[in-house]
């Protein structure tokens, strides 16, 4: 689903440049629930942004669906964004100003989909992570824990092939976060492929696989071995 061979990315600064990820090798097939961890700076973000097409790669290969991803317009990142990604951040990013059921039908108004239609399956994706009776709620209207169901709902309402996930729970108290661990859980189950950055290790443990980041090359890639309670 993701495949990222040699992959090399470094930022301009001034007339220097700050080499960020360092040839990285990853691939996350259909279905894997992953984590990536790494100390703050290591390069998390710069990798989910070109997982997410939100910035390009310098060198290497990035496949995703089978795509080669070569330099994008913002137009046709767009696209293919819409089509095979779903986005999960630490701070909601929902619109303050539309309720939630408009916040989770935005994607689909992108998409083409018609008013009716759109709310519609809006409604199925809220009902699916609990917030039907929250649907005309602004998100200033809602809790931490709800808006970030609502940010999931609005991230599995095109149907994509991928969800990526920035510090989902970083925000959020831990009961709170359990319930959306719990949910990223619940899609992954139904097939999703699910990305995850995060700080904590708990969180990490979760999900079925961890990959350790540091000074932008993976150290380590390991199965989480789950805990079965007797
Ligand atoms: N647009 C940019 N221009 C220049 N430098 C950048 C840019 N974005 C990130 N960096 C630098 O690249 C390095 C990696 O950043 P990145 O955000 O990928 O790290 P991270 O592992 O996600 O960190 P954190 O856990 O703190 O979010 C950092 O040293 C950062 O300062």
């Amino acid at each position: 689903m993701i495949k990222i061979e040699k992959l090399h990315k470094s930022y301009p600064i001034g007339k220097d440049s700050l080499h960020v990820l360092k040839g990285l090798d990853l691939h996350i097939k259909e279905g894997e629930f992953v984590s990536i961890m790494g100390s703050s700076g290591s390069g998390k973000s710069t990798l989910l942004n070109i997982v997410g097409l939100l910035d390009n790669h310098d060198e290497g290969n990035y496949y995703l669906n089978g795509q080669k991803i070569e330099k994008l317009d913002e137009k046709k990142a767009a696209i293919l964004r819409n089509k095979f990604l779903g986005f999960v951040f630490q701070s909601f990013n929902l619109i303050t100003y539309k309720t939630a059921i408009e916040n989770v039908a935005l994607p689909l108004y992108y998409q083409g989909m018609g008013r009716k239609e759109r709310q519609k399956v809006a409604m199925q994706y809220l009902e699916k992570v609990g917030l039907k009776d929250r649907a005309d709620h602004l998100p200033s209207e809602l809790s931490g824990g709800e808006k970030q169901r609502v940010a999931v709902a609005r991230a599995l309402a095109t149907n994509p092939k991928v969800v990526l996930a920035d510090e989902p729970t970083g925000a959020l108290d831990s009961a709170t976060s359990a319930s959306v661990m719990q949910l990223l859980k619940d899609i992954n189950r139904e097939g999703m492929t699910v990305f995850v950055i995060t700080h904590e290790e708990d969180i990490a443990e979760q999900t079925d696989r961890i990959v350790r980041l540091k000074d932008g090359v993976i150290i380590s890639d390991e199965k989480v071995n789950k805990k079965v309670n007797a």
